[in-house]
């Protein structure tokens, strides 16, 4: 179908295709630097704690080195349509000194800001709190022991300081987003005790304020190893960033399989200035897949939409799938999202509030359903289209033919 006998079919319903094109075009999407390389990083030295998260596979083609990671996302950018950012681990340094993580600064992630600020992208960062033997026990900012305690410490404030520079240098903040893998295999004593410690390590660690950066801390529900009790919880952390103004990171992994992440976002955003989002699909467990246009990425996109929150809310994904090409997993799994979202820009949302409010439900929901018929395809491909992005078999060849450059890695 062309694009104007599409637009032409939601115009019928009220909706301007022209108008969802162009908002969707500025919305920045934070795309991790991990899938790249399977999580494994650039530094010379790890210890043995996965943190409770698994890359599984062996395809060809990972990124042994931060020159390969940037080829890969390069090419990975110029087939995502839109402007968007890079999400940094800070054991994705580049350089041949080998700090320890409480000696990382910020020339030793300098190469990064220069290749961002020479395609023109946004860099987002984040403290590394696991695959170091001080994570070993699966406890860091919480541990008994002060000394480790201290050291991850150390480790965050260092983040936050490298953060605010990337912010500073590219002219657009930096969020840090705090992830730790704090918790017990089996059932603990003293959960208090460890909230406590894991407090008290956070406001150490926060306590200077700092411009050009935003810090985000991030919940989970359990992760290998730590399947009887994990430190940071949701509860844990929602407080948390509500009293502290954080912004509070929502990862679609790190829930009970049942619950609905989409619901959450209203709900936290009336006491949350900003929110994060890690994208990601879980299936059983956080297992990170890449993420489908299903119904779990459509109710999301829905919300953020409906509950006016994309100005709000920062998007990041968090996949990692290491049993098929890596930048197409890129590729794939950002373009849902914006697909997703697209599908809720073109929503005629005055006719669905109105028949809500009327409690005219039954107008709701076969309104709902006929909208499922309308051609997003065409409109996806237009936006594609304006944006210099492939789209169908030349985007599958495309996909192709790089895998096909770097399988020989
Ligand atoms: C590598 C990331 O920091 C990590 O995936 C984290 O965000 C997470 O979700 C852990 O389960
Ligand atoms: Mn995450």
């Amino acid at each position: 179908m062309s694009y104007e006998s599409a637009k032409a079919q939601f115009a019928d319903w009220g909706v301007d295709t022209d108008a969802a094109i162009k908002v969707l075009k500025d919305i920045p999407i934070s795309i991790h630097c991990w899938q790249g390389d399977d999580v494994v990083g650039f530094e010379n030295q790890t210890g043995t704690s996965g943190g409770g998260i698994q890359a599984t596979g062996n395809h060809p083609g990972r990124a042994r080195n931060p020159d390969e990671l940037r080829a890969d996302l390069e090419f990975a950018y110029a087939k995502i349509p839109g402007s968007h950012r890079l999400n940094l681990h800070a054991m994705y340094m580049d350089t041949d000194d080998t700090p320890d993580r409480d000696e990382i600064e910020y020339r030793h992630f300098a190469p990064w800001v220069d290749w961002a600020r020479g395609i023109g992208i946004g860099l987002d960062f984040n403290p590394t709190f696991f695959a170091h033997k001080k994570a070993d026990d699966n406890l860091t900012l919480a541990h008994p022991d002060k000394g480790i305690r201290d050291f991850w410490i150390e480790h965050g404030k260092r983040t936050r300081d490298i953060a605010a520079q990337m912010g500073a240098a590219l002219g657009s903040p930096c969020i840090n987003n705090i992830w730790v893998p704090d918790g017990f295999k089996d059932l603990p004593i003293d959960r208090m005790a460890a909230r406590a410690r894991l407090e008290a390590s956070l406001d150490t660690m926060l306590a200077e304020a700092k411009s050009d950066m935003l810090d985000a801390v991030e919940s989970k529900l359990f992760g290998i190893g730590v399947e009887a009790c994990t430190v940071g919880s949701h509860e844990f952390y929602m407080g948390y960033a509500i009293r502290n103004k954080t912004l509070l990171c929502l990862d679609m992994g790190h829930f009970h399989p049942t619950e609905n992440i989409a619901d959450k976002l209203s709900a936290v955003a009336l006491s949350l200035d900003e929110l994060l989002l890690h994208v990601s699909r879980p299936m059983r467990w956080d297992s990170d897949h890449v993420i489908m246009l299903n119904d779990d990425i459509l109710a999301m996109a829905h919300e953020l939409v409906s509950g006016d929150l994309l100005g709000k809310t920062h998007i990041g994904l968090d996949f990692f799938d290491a049993t098929i090409s890596r930048t197409a997993a890129w590729v794939i799994g950002t373009r849902n999202m914006q697909k997703a979202l697209l599908q809720a820009l073109l929503k005629p949302w005055d006719r669905l509030r109105a028949a809500e409010d009327a409690l005219d439900f039954t107008s709701r929901f076969v309104v709902t359903e006929e909208l499922k018929d309308l051609p997003y395809g065409a409109v996806w491909s237009e936006f594609c289209a304006r944006n210099g992005a492939p789209t169908g078999t030349e985007l599958i060849t495309e996909l192709d033919t790089y895998q096909a450059t770097v399988a020989g890695r």
